[in-house]
């Protein structure tokens, strides 16, 4: 099975905290999220500070655009940005310039399907468009509705679209194993590990978890598992 990213969200309102809960959470994930309430506190200076201290990670920025796609997500590819989300229920030509942009700048565009009523239609328009990643995404006022993004994402994967997808919505230890079954490219998780009594163990747990999942745990990897394959 292969092995998806995983992706940490940081959707605290506080710069130094975002910095602290990165540094924490990074040996463990591989792209790093500045999420959407956070962004708009924070800023353009939080995704330069973050892109400083992180160099070997992706950076996201949850931009949720909605109207003029270009124009919002330039500066934040300039910044240091690798990926920006665009809304899947905004104008095609929104969604349209939010790719332009990042091929532009040799980076991705995400359409979040968050709210999008016919998924598999917007989906589809979107990978004709060209965007790099779809995303399913159970926001947090539909969390506390009791909803979750598993019969979604499982929908999704079923297209066969010529597209990464990505997975958001609550995930956490016990579920997150299932999640990889699934088979998304990247996996999003927030609450589960930024709001841990410790984050960076929670991280690992969830490393673990994602690893074993995918057919990879540490007993089967380095010179132990070469000699596994080598004596068959
Ligand atoms: O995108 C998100 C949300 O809309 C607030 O910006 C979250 O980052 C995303 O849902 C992941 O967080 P959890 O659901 O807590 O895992």
């Amino acid at each position: 099975m292969a092995k998806p990213l995983i992706q940490v969200a940081l959707d605290c309102l506080d710069f130094d905290q975002t910095l602290a809960l990165a540094r924490q959470a990074a040996p463990y994930v591989d792209i790093i999220e500045i999420g959407t309430p956070n962004l708009k506190h924070n800023g353009l200076a939080l995704v330069k500070a973050v892109r400083a201290q992180h160099p070997d990670k992706l950076i996201f920025a949850d931009l949720k655009t909605m109207d003029a796609g270009y124009y919002e997500a330039e500066p934040f590819y300039k910044a240091g940005a690798d990926i920006c989300t665009v809304l899947g229920t905004a104008d095609l030509g929104t969604i349209k310039g939010v790719i332009d942009v990042a091929n532009a700048y040799g980076k991705q565009a995400q359409v979040d399907l968050i709210n999008v009523e016919d998924k598999a239609a917007r989906a589809n328009e979107a990978a004709k468009l060209g965007a790099h990643i779809i995303g399913i995404h159970t926001g947090i006022d539909q969390q506390l509705a009791g909803q979750t993004p598993f019969a979604d994402l499982a929908a999704l994967v079923a297209l066969g679209l010529n597209v990464k997808v990505s997975v958001a919505g609550g995930i956490k230890q016990s579920t997150v194993q299932q999640v990889v079954k699934s088979g998304p490219n990247i996996i999003v998780v927030g609450g589960a590990i930024t709001g841990a009594k410790a984050p960076e163990v929670a991280a690992r747990e969830i490393r673990e978890l994602v690893d074993a999942a995918s057919g990879e745990s540490k007993s089967s990897g380095g010179l132990f598992g070469w000699l596994k394959k080598l004596l068959g």
